[in-house]
């Protein structure tokens, strides 16, 4: 598409070097530059005589670009209109970028073309105005007349959107550490990427992937809307192609696949047809092609030659799709990949206050609610929350609500609302409706089971069908086909779910399925199947189903859930689709089936290398406040968990185990690809605690520096020790001394079923602990005393410690020769109570060292008296240095005496 409004001149001298090494037949540019008068007699002849290619070419240019702007505007039309023999293919989108402004009618394309692309910008806006009447169905006419668009967020970063969620289990054997450029899910647009960056941006296949609802088509509606509103001189064109033109390509033909339906009606244009394709074909850069909706096209010759730039080479072609499909279809073709992440907060804000009928406090009660709020990053819920709020009241909005209730929601507001009925009527209403709703319901579950979103379904807009469905024509010369298909597909997949209901004894069919590689799409079914099978939704539809019909489906129902997406598998590690299930399990609301679940994965939910999104963190959090007696470990090894999200599941941190292994994790993640702005909002969530794993790793150290010493407040420092023990080094211990300044106090922390033994670790702490003191005895004088201080606050036996670095100072100036003991005296000549020994674990000599460097006399308590004759002699040299002595006495049964005797010694 053109776009450059770049001079002429600088256009050239820019591309200088490219055209240099790859303009072709320079003796036809030559003549039509003499034949323009660019070029005179001599200069043609002067030219003629070099023989070297890239010699000639450069003369060219030089001349040319002398000669001024108007020189190089002819230079540039005749490169466009010979651009098949004087580019190479790689420069023909180059060309096509410059803006030839009105002196241009000559070169822009046949006036056939130009209708076609009205016609284009005209079925555009038909399409764009179809899915606004569709959003206005169901706000009850009250919806915005024009396409709106809410930034969405669009992720390019194919590294960290590696597809999950997927039903076949993954094996944890096969899990590869996650790249450097991991980084935050929403819902934050750091990016800000929109369509229309995509469209504009240089590539030529752009795959827009994400889950059902997130805003994949809405994203490429904005791309068309931003072509159909665009004015300008440019001749472009661009083809969109829904799912349900896609499911009924009935042709090989590129003619017929891009004009049939555009000029069916225009006897002209018809017999014009070859021309504009010939057209299509020779100006290929000028086309944009998007297939809104693709699965399994392999069969289909047409759409796969396009898709690979056999049809079309410079076409840009825009696809979207679901995750399943980006796995199996796009695995290996070379494209901008897009993550559709859906709305961030700002942009869940302000889809609910421009929605209409929108109170403001009711929108704070949304926002407020984490359960409701989280279900409104996919915009489809949002679009379902905001339809709702004609009828919800504040009270409804603070209450948890899951996708299905939502869903059941708009389900009855809808029939409300055609069959005009008051609510006290509603429920009678719906059961005159039941036969209709439930054919439409079985029929959405054959068209999803056949992977399609075309129903074959007899219907009039007046009928209750016509509520929740809209036709489908697909015209073409050949044939003339009308379908009718649900407003979304989730809805789609929703009716399938009362389906299921009606037909519990397809239930068991349908698990078996989700397990096939060609049916695997009908998982969506489940999480919607659970929650009409939930406690809360029951009577919501005692209209359709007597109570006891999901009752009767709901018992050992989730057991077979379990079954289908659980694998355990006796010799390897089993995997498990955690985040699925915790859906499941939320849709579900059952307390019971929770501790099922926990059980069968003994209270252990692995999520690493997830993306949990805040909805999907809602259904985390639920599963772990289910958790009764027995805490749940949660990994979260490499996965990506926006702020909200964490937030919500950090609610029940009474329910977790190993909470500082977690926070590690999570902290280790966004250490490495985070940005500032964020990780300082991490350590606010966390309490102004930061969680590092003890492993030498520099630049996660560095990054950890920079937030503990730029924070307002100090900070409390968690290290957490994982598999490998060898690992407190010098190193990590002089890194972190630079940081005690800032820092409050050191915890240490290690998993609870730590291989090493207990005894070992608190070795190994104790010794990382004298050297950090060690450190700051060496290195910062000045901060001896509070960094003693911090590193003992935690539970260390602070008497025990002072004599251990007593010792350990002592062993550092005998293996160094360095002076370090002065640097500690205002340490061991503060102001402490007492002294609390246990002789048989500490020499009395030590003491006496200790004891030595104080300047007044302090009380001892002592125990664990030994008989050695030595220790005998130094502790009396002891006495002199002390102004009490208590002692503790074991009994002759070896229990400790309740009375103690307290020595008061004559002061001399
Ligand atoms: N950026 C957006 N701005 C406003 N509304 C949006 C936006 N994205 C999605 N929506 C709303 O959410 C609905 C569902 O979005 P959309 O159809 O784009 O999802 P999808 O990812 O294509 O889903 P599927 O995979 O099921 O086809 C839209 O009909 C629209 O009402």
């Amino acid at each position: 598409m053109a776009c450059s409004v770049q001079c002429a001149q600088d256009y050239v001298s820019d591309a200088r070097v490219d055209l240099i090494e790859q303009l072709k037949n320079l003796p036809l540019i030559i003549e039509k530059l003499y034949q323009k008068k660019v070029l005179n007699n001599t200069e043609v002849s002067d030219l003629e005589a070099i023989p070297e290619k890239c010699r000639k070419a450069r003369k060219v240019l030089d001349w040319i670009t002398n000669k001024g702007k108007d020189a190089c505007l002819e230079f540039l039309k005749i490169l466009d209109l010979e651009r098949k023999s004087v580019l190479p293919l790689k420069l023909h989108t180059w060309i096509s970028h410059f803006s030839f402004g009105e002196e241009s009618d000559d070169i822009q394309g046949p006036t056939s073309c130009h209708e076609i692309r009205t016609l284009l910008k005209t079925k555009a806006k038909e399409i764009l105005d179809q899915q606004c009447k569709r959003s206005n169905h169901f706000f009850g006419g009250n919806a915005k007349q024009k396409f709106t668009y809410i930034p969405l967020v669009l992720d390019r970063d194919t590294e960290k959107n590696k597809p999950h969620n997927k039903v076949i289990h993954k094996s944890k054997k096969s899990k590869k550490p996650r790249g450097k450029k991991l980084r935050s899910y929403i819902p934050k647009d750091t990016c800000r990427n929109t369509p229309e960056d995509l469209l504009n941006s240089q590539e030529k296949s752009i795959l827009l992937v994400g889950k059902p609802g997130i805003g994949k088509t809405t994203a490429v509606k904005q791309m068309l809307y931003f072509w159909a509103e665009r004015h300008d001189e440019n001749l472009d064109f661009m083809f969109y192609f829904d799912k349900n033109v896609l499911t009924n390509i009935a042709t090989s033909n590129l003619q017929s696949l891009l004009l049939d339906t555009l000029i069916m009606s225009n006897a002209d244009l018809r017999q014009k047809a070859e021309e504009i394709t010939q057209y299509l074909e020779d100006y290929s850069e000028k086309v944009t092609i998007i297939f809104d909706g693709i699965s399994g096209f392999h069969d289909n010759n047409i759409l796969l030659r396009i898709i690979h730039h056999e049809l079309l080479p410079e076409a840009k072609i825009v696809v979207t799709c679901r995750p399943e499909t980006e796995d199996d279809d796009f695995f290996d073709w070379p494209t901008c990949k897009v993550y559709v992440q859906g709305f961030s907060e700002e942009s869940i804000y302000t889809y609910l206050t421009q929605m209409p009928d929108q109170d403001p406090e009711l929108v704070n009660s949304v926002v407020d609610n984490p359960a409701l709020f989280s279900l409104c990053h996919v915009p489809m819920y949002a679009f379902m929350v905001a339809a709702c709020f004609s009828y919800y009241t504040s009270e409804g909005a603070h209450k948890q609500c899951t996708a299905t209730e939502l869903y059941i929601r708009i389900f009855r507001h809808c029939i409300q609302r055609h069959g005009n009925k008051k609510l006290r009527h509603l429920d009678a209403h719906i059961k005159d409706c039941k036969d209709k709703i439930l054919l439409l319901a079985e029929s959405a579950f054959s068209a999803t089971k056949l992977k399609t979103i075309n129903l074959e379904f007899d219907y009039s807009d007046s009928c209750i069908a016509g509520v929740f469905l809209r036709s489908v024509s697909v015209v073409s010369p050949a044939f003339a086909r009308t379908f009718c298909s649900f407003l979304h597909n989730t809805i789609q997949e929703f009716f399938s779910a009362l389906w299921l209901l009606e037909k519990p004894q397809k239930l068991h069919e349908v698990l078996q399925l989700c397990q096939t590689e060609e049916y695997k799409h009908m998982k969506y079914m489940i999480p919607f199947l659970c929650g009409l099978l939930s406690e809360t939704t029951i009577p919501l539809l005692k209209c359709l189903f007597p109570p006891d019909q999901p009752k009767g489906t709901c018992h050992g129902f989730f057991e077979k859930v379990l079954k289908t997406f659980l694998h355990d598998e006796p010799d390897e590690e089993y995997s498990v689709d955690a985040v699925f299930l915790c859906q499941c399990l939320n849709e579900l609301q059952s307390s019971e089936a929770c501790l099922w679940f926990l059980e069968r994965v003994d209270y252990s939910l692995d999520l690493s290398e997830e993306h949990l999104d805040p909805h999907q963190c809602c259904a985390v959090s639920y599963v772990i406040s289910q958790s009764r007696d027995k805490p749940v470990h949660l990994n979260l090894e490499n996965s990506v968990v926006s702020l909200s999200g964490l937030k919500t599941i950090l609610r029940h941190s009474q329910n977790l185990r190993d909470l500082s292994m977690t926070l590690c994790q999570v902290w280790t993640a966004a250490l490495k690809c985070e940005q500032q702005s964020y990780l300082i909002n991490l350590l606010l969530l966390c309490g102004k605690e930061i969680y590092l794993p003890i492993i030498t790793q520099k630049a996660l150290h560095q990054q950890a520096g920079e937030i503990i010493t730029q924070s307002a407040d100090p900070v409390i420092l968690h290290l957490c020790c994982g598999q490998n023990p060898q690992q407190l080094s010098d190193a990590f211990c002089r890194t972190i001394s630079t940081w005690l300044p800032s820092i409050s106090s050191v915890h240490f922390t290690t998993k609870q079923n730590q291989r090493e033994s207990c005894e070992e670790w608190e070795k190994r702490v104790t010794l990382f602990k004298l050297n950090l003191c060690l450190q700051a005895a060496l290195h910062q004088k000045e901060n001896v005393q509070t960094t003693v201080k911090k590193v003992t606050l935690c539970g260390t036996d602070e008497c025990n410690f002072l004599l251990d670095l007593y010792s350990h100072v002592k062993q550092y100036e005998t293996e160094t020769g360095r002076k370090v003991l002065p640097a500690l005296l205002p340490v061991y000549q503060s102001t402490r109570a007492e002294w609390i020994i246990d002789l048989s674990e500490r020499k009395a000599s030590l003491l006496l060292e200790v004891l030595k460097l104080q300047t007044v006399k302090k009380p001892v308590e002592l125990s664990g008296w030994s008989d050695e004759e030595s220790e005998v002699r130094s502790f009396l040299q002891c006495l002199p240095y002390i102004s009490q002595l208590s002692t503790f006495f074991l009994d002759t049964k070896k229990h400790l005496s309740i009375c103690s005797i307290k020595l008061v010694l004559v002061q001399n």
